[in-house]
């Protein structure tokens, strides 16, 4: 399937014009797995003739502006609030210190913001991890519309986390316990495979105790949208929507397929030749797509493990690997080629990529999804564990690396290889082509819920038509 931009304009002329007069005051957290999604969002609302207010730090300007970032509709008015947050740049070495300043210093800044307004909000989205947000709409009569840019499943593990007994959390921090094994289902409502030891790296989180904070603040909020679409885990959604007395919409897959296609040549290092040139000279599902986010690091010698691995198992790579590219580059040798940012959506449905190994950032599985690619998951912190089981155990469009632990906590180069062959189907085996049909059935499921009468596009179009000050 092609992954040229979805003309969202000339769908939305003949869609309902339910926004005409419809003003959204966008609110995203300041880091590129939250700003990402929020602008999808609010391109989707601008093709549905929404005017939005997307309010961002200077320095997020700078970057939403940057030479090869796509620049937003006319519609999406972007406004900032002084850099009163570490700069991103350098926020990866002092987390806690970046993530104090986002709960205590950009509140008053967007007030002062939202009272200077020209024209009237009827809601502000914000994501679901700003609660000074949901406060200020609230103090102001504006009604809020949460977005969850992590999966509905682990929304639902920090919305339910007090109902996890805290003892059996303890005993899984301390070590591979038992207790780990048990089905996480008992406490949070709509989970099926998830397991107790799938939430220690959110449990022992420095980020926990001011998610747990937003939380509590979800019941203040008037609406829940979802950048994930239905039918991708329905029993979540269903009592999640039984559970809240509000709204609860799924939008998604909140990922950039209707964004115009934007200067896709990046330098890259020690290469003379585009990464899409090269993906188009090598053969048809036989590159491995490596990325593993754009914020968590991993530790050297992991990388070096996984370089050797992909070496070992004779498949081509194209490889993500941000500030380390030139040494990756050394690494990997010729059968691959290392990038330092790439144009990820339109690579994942580039011919030649067969498989995606991927720290598991809930927006790339949802852009894995929609391309149609398996994965090799490799969670690092945060929900990545949970979103590994939903490709692995619940949706088996994927297999794990880290089942394949060695005692220091590393994964090998030999078993590396070993699953690199058996997703990318080089071993002649079954289950690479099962995980690739599968992948395939989920994909066309995307597709359907953004399409006129799908679940996501009547879900935008339900969400518009309820906001009081809409045409509609
Ligand atoms: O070379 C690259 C690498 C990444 N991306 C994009 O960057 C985004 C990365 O988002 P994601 O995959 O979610 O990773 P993170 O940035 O690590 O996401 C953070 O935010 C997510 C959503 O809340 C969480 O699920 C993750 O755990 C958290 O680390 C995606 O849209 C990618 O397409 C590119 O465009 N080019």
């Amino acid at each position: 399937m092609d992954p040229e931009p979805r003309n969202l304009d000339a769908k939305a002329a003949n869609a309902t014009a339910v926004a005409a007069s419809c003003h959204v005051v966008a609110v995203p957290y300041p880091g590129r797995g939250h700003i990402n999604p929020m602008m999808c969002l609010c391109h989707l609302l601008a093709a549905h003739g929404a005017v939005v207010t997307f309010v961002v730090t200077e320095e997020w300007l700078a970057l939403l502006h940057a030479a090869d970032a796509v620049p937003p509709p006319a519609a999406v008015r972007l406004r900032t609030i002084p850099n009163v947050i570490p700069s991103e740049a350098g926020r990866g070495a002092d987390f806690p210190s970046f993530l104090e300043a986002v709960y205590t210093k950009m509140g008053d800044p967007l007030e002062r913001l939202l009272d200077e307004l020209d024209l009237p909000p009827a809601v502000i989205i914000a994501d679901s991890y700003l609660s000074w947000a949901v406060a200020a709409g609230n103090r102001r009569g504006i009604p809020v519309a949460l977005l969850v840019t992590i999966s509905p499943a682990a929304f639902s593990v920090l919305y339910h986390f007090d109902r996890i007994p805290s003892h059996l959390l303890s005993l899984v921090a301390v070590s591979d316990h038992v207790a780990g094994e048990e089905f996480l289902g008992q406490w949070v409502p709509g989970l099926i495979s998830f397991r107790l030891a799938d939430v220690k790296s959110i449990s022992m989180a420095t980020t926990l105790k001011r998610a747990l904070e937003s939380a509590n603040w979800v019941p203040k909020a008037q609406i829940i949208l979802f950048t994930s679409f239905y039918e991708l885990g329905p029993r979540v959604i269903d009592s999640l929507r039984s559970e809240l007395s509000c709204p609860v919409y799924s939008v998604g897959p909140c990922i950039p397929y209707m964004m115009p296609q934007v200067n896709k040549s990046i330098p890259c290092s020690g290469n003379d030749v585009d990464y899409f040139s090269w993906l188009d000279s090598q053969k048809e599902r036989s590159v491995l797509y490596v990325s593993l986010g754009s914020f968590h690091s991993v530790l050297e010698s992991q990388m070096e493990e996984i370089a050797m691995g992909l070496r070992a198992s004779e498949t081509k790579f194209l490889w993500v690997a941000r500030g380390n590219s030139p040494r990756m580059q050394e690494v990997c040798g010729k059968s691959g080629f290392v990038v330092p940012w790439c144009d990820q959506l339109r690579v994942l449905h580039h011919p030649s990529v067969g498989g995606f190994l991927t720290h598991c950032g809930w927006n790339s599985i949802l852009e894995a999804i929609f391309a149609g690619v398996p994965m090799l998951t490799f969670p690092i912190a945060w929900d990545q564990p949970l979103n590994s089981r939903l490709v692995v155990d619940e949706w088996k469009i994927g297999l794990s690396l880290k089942e394949e632990l060695r005692k220091d906590n590393i994964v090998g180069r030999d078993n590396v290889a070993m699953l690199v062959k058996r997703l990318m189907d080089s071993d002649g085996g079954v289950e690479g082509k099962e995980m690739r049909r599968r992948a395939r059935e989920l994909q066309r499921a995307s597709l359907k819920a953004i399409e006129e009468g799908g679940s996501s596009h009547g879900s935008i179009i339900s969400f518009l038509k309820g906001l009081k000050q809409c045409k509609n």
